[in-house]
């Protein structure tokens, strides 16, 4: 696959690319995830959650469980990912883990960075809703005194510095320095409004007032005309499938060891 071209304005290492899933594999996944047992959700204090391919350890060790056939098979978003190169550097040359959350509106994730348990890649995909993705980085110690929110005693811009439009059955996906060294979050919110431009310039997001980085690249013409006429998009309930490779797997010497 030409990744090339999914390649997101201003970022040089995030690729979006939209429809990465038909509406009836959507709706086929979001069925499954529907009618999965109440004990297989992890409950957080404001979303809940589902680990595909198993759980890490405090070490960062993946104690591994078979993939559901559903991120395998039909639809079989794996090799549809491994197709696009992205995972050919990684220990496994595939994700091995899934995590899957759900945001109902007004639902959100706080700016954070994912760690050293994965490979520096990781393919997030969009089901059921809309949502927006911001990218932040860390201030230097040198840039002003306003010292807004910090994270391991790290002060964030909290002016994003990539904002990314996901549409359902979208994959993002975030490699190089967007993983190493910036965070990402999502904003709690019911609905998201935009600030048209003549079309010729980034449409913008109300509020924050930052661009949408990948108004070029979207694909539903809807969505488009929203996003470039300045109208709202109501978010709606979202489950994200989070795909990456964690590269220490457990195997029956790392099991012995443990003991
Ligand atoms: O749901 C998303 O789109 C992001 C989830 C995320 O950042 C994570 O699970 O680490
Ligand atoms: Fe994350």
């Amino acid at each position: 696959m030409d990744l090339s071209k999914y390649k997101i304005e201003g970022s040089n290492q995030v690729y979006y690319i939209p429809e990465f899933l038909t509406r009836d594999e959507e709706i086929y996944l979001i069925r499954k995830i529907q009618e999965s047992p109440r004990q297989s959700w992890k409950e957080l204090a404001n979303r809940r959650l589902q680990l595909w391919g198993g759980q890490l350890t405090s070490k960062n060790i993946l104690m591994p469980q078979p993939l559901p056939s559903f991120a395998t098979t039909y639809p079989d978003i794996i090799p549809r990912l491994q197709s696009t190169g992205v995972f050919s550097a990684s220990a496994h040359q595939a994700p091995n883990h899934i995590i899957m959350n759900e945001y109902l509106p007004g639902q959100g994730i706080m700016p954070h960075q994912d760690g050293p348990a994965y490979h520096p890649v990781v393919a997030t995909i969009s089901l059921g809703s809309h949502t927006v993705f911001h990218y932040y980085r860390y201030k230097n110690l040198d840039e002003g005194p306003e010292l807004v929110s910090s994270t391991n005693g790290r002060i964030i811009d909290t002016t994003p510095s990539l904002s990314v439009l996901l549409e359902p059955r979208s994959v993002v996906i975030t490699t190089g320095e967007y993983y190493e060294t910036r965070l990402h979050g999502i904003q709690e919110t019911k609905e998201d409004n935009f600030i048209a431009t003549d079309g010729m310039i980034a449409p913008r997001l109300a509020g924050l007032d930052v661009e949408i980085a990948n108004w070029k690249l979207l694909g539903s013409n809807e969505v488009k005309d929203d996003v470039l006429n300045g109208g709202t998009l109501e978010r709606s309930v979202r489950y994200s499938l989070t795909c990456r490779d964690v590269e220490n797997v457990a195997n029956l010497r790392t099991l012995l060891a443990r003991k």
